[in-house]
């Protein structure tokens, strides 16, 4: 599947792609030594969408979305990663980047306790482990009293925008957020399932095919292809839409007959051009990295699973396809496997608020102004027996502590829940189908490397892995 097919059919597109990517080259750069690294990747896919859509004529670029922002100058300067703190003391901050590896936090917690606090010159982090300190990362409140506010870096602000729900809290976030549920409802992602499957089957045929039998490493592009599905969902690129995701365009050519997010929330007529941007960007920026991630996990743990994988096949063998959303729904121990590689390696690791009013969590006070990072990934997984082994059953038992509340929480939870929640387990189900049938697959590498840098899991040796037909 090509989003942007090689030639473009017309375009105006065309020239606006081009001058906006030959402006990003080395923002590109600077984003990469932020290791935030899913807008690194984004920007290359766009560049190289720009690269493919060579048509076009001298058109404006004002509404040009991620390259717009990218290129404003809006971003502050190059400061310290992920946080924006001044300058650390040196010991703590070598600490707090270690920890991001894996799951060294469960070690450190063993070492520290599950409440830690990383000095920096100017501010205090604390970063807390437990299921305790998650109940109040999720819901923003302890003992009922609301204590936690949003905390972005400056410069995710600059780029996932003002707007953006993961940079607005209470009835600002509210507001907004009741008017995207419906553009992200069972009737739009429906929509959507027969696209998956035939792009899942598109990718099997373009990417593993041609490697059958050798050592192909995964990890980038299975990144490359969800960044795909969330461009389809947001802007029904690629599909009926007939521009490249304009706001103002979408608007004065009309979007009645389209159900993408872009064209719900014009018809809605609510929300701000600006509002409808950020949103557009932060879902691009969400969507796919974590879900990619997940597709990953799911292949790593497979071959060392036969069992699990025999029980899939055996599901997926009584759904005729092609799958539509009843079917997804069908899909019960598919979707409990979902469940269990989101538990066994959570795609996000952790969170960040502020602390607007002191609290306790473990024992511990932590003061107003603090920054406070909970953990979901290692509270998760530490949350059952046997944590290395893949048991989709665990889901079918109401006693199992991830069935309580807040015990399997991989899409947040409270009122900045994941938005793209179910999108990402019909991508991820739906594209599992695909691959189970038609292949079997081993390691070629003995140990994959896995790491969070810094908040997202990434195969660092790209999953390399060998695949036959079934
Ligand atoms: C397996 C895949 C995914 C995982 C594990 C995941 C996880 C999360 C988590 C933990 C949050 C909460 C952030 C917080 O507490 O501040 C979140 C928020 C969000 N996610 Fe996802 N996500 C996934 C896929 C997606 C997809 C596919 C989309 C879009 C189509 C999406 C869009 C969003 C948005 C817009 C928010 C912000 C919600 C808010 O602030 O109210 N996510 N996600």
């Amino acid at each position: 599947m090509h989003l942007f097919p090689a030639r473009a059919s017309n375009s105006a597109r065309g020239s606006r792609w081009i001058r906006a990517a030959a402006a990003v080259g080395d923002r590109a750069a600077w984003f990469s030594d932020l290791h935030v690294d899913s807008a690194s990747a984004l920007v290359v896919f766009l560049q190289q969408a720009a690269a493919a859509d060579d048509g076009g004529d001298d058109d404006d670029d004002d509404d040009d979305i991620i390259l717009r922002r990218i290129t404003a100058g809006k971003l502050p300067p190059k400061i310290s990663p992920l946080i924006d703190l001044p300058l650390p003391i040196i010991g703590p901050l070598l600490n707090f980047i270690m920890t991001l590896r894996n799951f060294k936090k469960i070690e450190q917690t063993e070492q520290f306790g599950e409440v830690m606090r990383i000095p920096f010159l100017f501010s205090t982090a604390i970063t807390v482990v437990s299921l305790e300190g998650l109940k109040i990362g999720l819901s923003c409140k302890s003992q009922g009293k609301k204590v936690l506010g949003t905390q972005q870096a400056e410069s995710i602000n600059a780029l996932w925008g003002r707007k953006s729900l993961s940079n607005i809290s209470g009835s600002e976030h509210s507001r907004v957020k009741k008017l995207l549920h419906p553009t992200v409802s069972v009737k739009i992602v429906a929509n959507y399932v027969s696209r998956m499957e035939s792009a899942s089957e598109d990718w099997l045929r373009d990417v593993v095919e041609p490697a059958l039998g050798k050592p192909t490493k995964m990890y980038e592009p299975v990144r490359r292809f969800m960044m795909e599905m969330p461009l389809r969902l947001v802007l029904g690129l690629g599909d009926a839409a007939p521009e490249v995701g304009i706001i103002a365009d979408r608007r004065a050519q009309g979007c009645d007959n389209l159900s993408d997010t872009l064209s719900e929330m014009i018809k809605q007529g609510q929300l701000t051009d600006e509002e409808m941007e950020d949103q557009m960007v932060t879902i691009m920026l969400a969507g796919y990295e974590t879900t990619a991630a997940v597709m990953c996990v799911a292949m790593h743990v497979l071959p060392m699973h036969p069992e699990v994988l025999e029980k899939l096949r055996k599901e997926q063998e009584g759904i005729d396809g092609p799958v539509d959303w009843a079917k997804f729904e069908s899909m019960t121990y598919m979707l409990n496997f979902v469940k269990e590689c989101l538990r066994h390696h959570g795609p996000v690791l952790s969170f960040f608020r502020t602390v607007t009013d002191a609290f306790e969590v473990g024992g511990y006070k932590v003061p107003q102004g603090y920054i406070y990072q909970y953990h979901l990934a290692a509270v998760q997984r530490n949350s059952v027996e046997q944590p290395e082994k893949i048991i989709p059953e665990r889901y079918e038992d109401p006693s199992n502590p991830l069935n309580q509340p807040f015990g399997f929480t991989p899409f947040g939870g409270g009122e900045y829940l994941c938005l793209g929640e179910r999108f990402a387990k019909m991508e991820i189900c739906v594209f599992l189908r695909a691959l189970v049938m038609r292949y079997n697959w081993t390691h070629a590498a003995e140990d994959p490397r896995m790491m969070y840098a810094p908040l997202f899991l990434h195969f660092t040796d790209d999953l390399p892995l060998i695949f036959t037909r079934l």
